[in-house]
């Protein structure tokens, strides 16, 4: 299966590219190389807090010492990712559309921010096209997604800004199905985004604009399923937002999110049960109905290109839809270049063309690509920028491992073990030079804030680098170890100056986002020349340094646009 399911397609790039690269002086092309990214895996301060540092992790502990000049911090966050600012954290579509370009591409976040301040949003054709729902006809504006200021998939600043534009243009009626966050923002937080929420569509209320919540739940549960993991989760988010059907029902989403959770305290943001809004006819306020119009407003493609396809596809079988309501439908971007999807859309996504992978393929580099099911697009359709296809069907395998469905400090090893063993298998194979793989766990248990079980996803993860670098050192081959952004690198929400914060018990708040902190690199094995190492004037480099980098560990010179290379030899 690839990461969207549906069938392969190979990428048209612009005619009149010259594919071909030269050799590097002296890396040999051919030997095998492994590119191992850890998720979630920040390079930060050694105190109690860093859920890395507190683990066992002797293999990955002897990159850093073992070889200095093969070992470096690199940046992942902020503008170094095309992030709008470097107060943004890392996330995994920006950093592995980096690593796979070797370009700083301007992302999401920030195309939505210009076009909204430059008011092109509201010239383009996606939004006429929604916009004809309720100016040419009496339709309501839905908009669906995650409310939070965690600039990862969504930020709420844009989606009250869209709301505001709609009103001036004469929208009379919106409706707001609104997932809570807890995962790239605090747990606990969605009140506070809920109440803003609450009291932005009363003032738009005021305006003449009917605009309320009407359906919500919590990011992980209700809607946001990514790569098919696991299709009940969208599927409760359409009998929630769609047909205004959930067991718990409320008249207002501060009201439902704050019983839910006193009814059931284990609940959090990240998993709360859907919910609805009622009028005090117990009728749904806000289900979705012929000639309405309905935009996803989450820039980030993976955690809504299911939902989608619910919205998008006549032919669908993933749950039975029972209602399937022709309304305009459009994303704030559109979330996958290969399948045009979806078809309308607010903001033209970034162009990420000419990738590391087009080039290599067409050098007869054999690649195979693994992780598992929740981070499987992250090496195959983010690394190709955010195309679900493969790019040649010839010279790339890509192997997905399906993940667990449980949040993972249940099962904080995940499939590490499993991917390791593929791997291996793979480079042992002799039959492919670039072994790209993901392993998950220092990111999605980093992002349950369970310390305990993060110490053990990294001791997992270093045993799992073993396996791949022991596999490598029988080769003679040549291994890059990096990460993404950091994550399990700090497991305390802190104040300005550092300090942990404290619940009423005196407790330590858990972090559950990702961090700011930089990410290792470490390169070597037996087949990478004795004489090469990282240079020392690009202190700065970030993640689209990587791939030049990677390219020459695979014996190439990169493109002369990608971002420098980070080796001398
Ligand atoms: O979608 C998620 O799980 C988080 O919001 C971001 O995590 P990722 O960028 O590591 O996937
Ligand atoms: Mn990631
Ligand atoms: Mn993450």
């Amino acid at each position: 299966m690839n990461c969207c399911g549906i069938g392969a397609a190979n990428v048209v790039e612009p005619a009149k590219i010259d594919w071909r690269l030269p050799r590097h002086p002296v890396i040999k092309r051919g030997t095998p190389f492994l590119l191992c990214v850890l998720d979630g895996w920040g390079e930060n301060v050694e105190d109690d807090y860093n859920g890395i540092h507190k683990a066992q992790i002797p293999t990955i502990k002897a990159l850093k010492n073992g070889a200095p000049k093969r070992w470096r911090t690199i940046k992942a966050h902020g503008t170094a990712v095309g992030l709008p600012s470097d107060q943004d954290m890392g996330n995994s579509e920006v950093g592995h559309n980096a690593m796979g370009a070797g370009k700083i591409i301007e992302q999401g976040a920030g195309l939505v921010d210009t076009a909204l301040r430059s008011g092109n949003l509201y010239n383009d054709k996606g939004f006429s096209y929604i916009k004809e729902a309720w100016s040419n006809g009496p339709g309501t504006q839905h908009f669906i997604g995650l409310i939070s200021d965690g600039g990862v998939h969504s930020r709420y600043d844009q989606l009250a800004q869209l709301m505001k534009g709609c009103v001036e243009r004469g929208c009379k009626k919106i409706r707001v199905h609104g997932l809570t966050d807890g995962r790239d923002v605090a747990e606990g937080s969605s009140i506070k985004f809920f109440t803003e929420l609450e009291k932005d569509l009363e003032a738009l209320c005021k305006q003449g604009c009917d605009a309320r919540v009407a359906s919500g739940g919590g990011r992980m549960y209700v809607t946001m399923d990514r790569y098919e993991a696991d299709w009940k989760i969208v599927e409760r988010g359409w009998q929630a937002h769609v047909l205004g059907e959930a067991p718990n029902k409320f008249t207002n989403s501060v009201e439902a999110i704050e019983t839910i959770k006193k009814k059931n305290p284990e609940t959090n943001d990240q998993y709360l049960p859907p919910f609805v809004i009622i009028d005090k006819n117990g009728t749904p306020v806000g289900s979705i109905k012929d000639g309405d119009a309905v935009v996803i407003f989450n820039f980030r493609a993976d955690r809504v290109a299911e939902l989608s396809k619910a919205f998008e596809y006549q032919n669908f079988n993933k749950f039975d839809r029972k209602r399937w309501p022709k309304v305009k439908f459009a994303g704030m971007m559109q979330y996958d270049g290969d399948l045009k999807l979806p078809k309308h859309f607010l903001v033209s996504p970034p162009l990420i063309e000419r990738v590391s992978g087009s080039y290599l393929v067409k050098n007869g580099v054999r690649t195979f690509a693994c992780s598992e099911t929740q981070k499987f697009g992250h090496v195959t359709f983010f690394w190709n920028g955010n195309r679900s296809g493969k790019l040649d069907h010839n010279f790339e395998t890509y192997q997905e491992i399906t993940s667990d469905l449980c949040p993972f400090n249940e099962k904080p090893k995940m499939k590490a073990e499993q991917i390791a063993k593929v791997a291996k298998d793979a480079i042992l194979s002799g039959y492919y030079d670039y072994i790209r793989v993901n392993v998950a766990n220092g990111d999605m248990v980093g992002h349950t804030g369970d310390m305990a079980a993060v110490i053990t996803a990294c001791e997992t993860v270093d045993k799992s680098v073993k396996v791949m670098l022991d596999a490598i050192e029988k080769v003679g081959g040549i291994y890059m170890i990096t990460a993404d952004h950091g994550n399990a690198d700090d497991m305390a929400q802190r104040d300005k100056k550092g300090k942990p914060l404290k619940d009423s018990e005196g407790k330590v708040k858990p972090l559950t986002s990702h961090t700011l902190a930089p990410v290792p690199c470490a390169i070597g094995g037996s087949g990478l020349p004795p004489n090469v190492e990282f240079r020392t004037d690009l202190p700065n480099a970030g993640l689209a340094n990587i791939t030049s980098t990677f390219m020459n560990l695979l014996g190439f010179e990169a493109p002369a646009d990608y971002e420098p290379t980070l080796l001398k030899w």
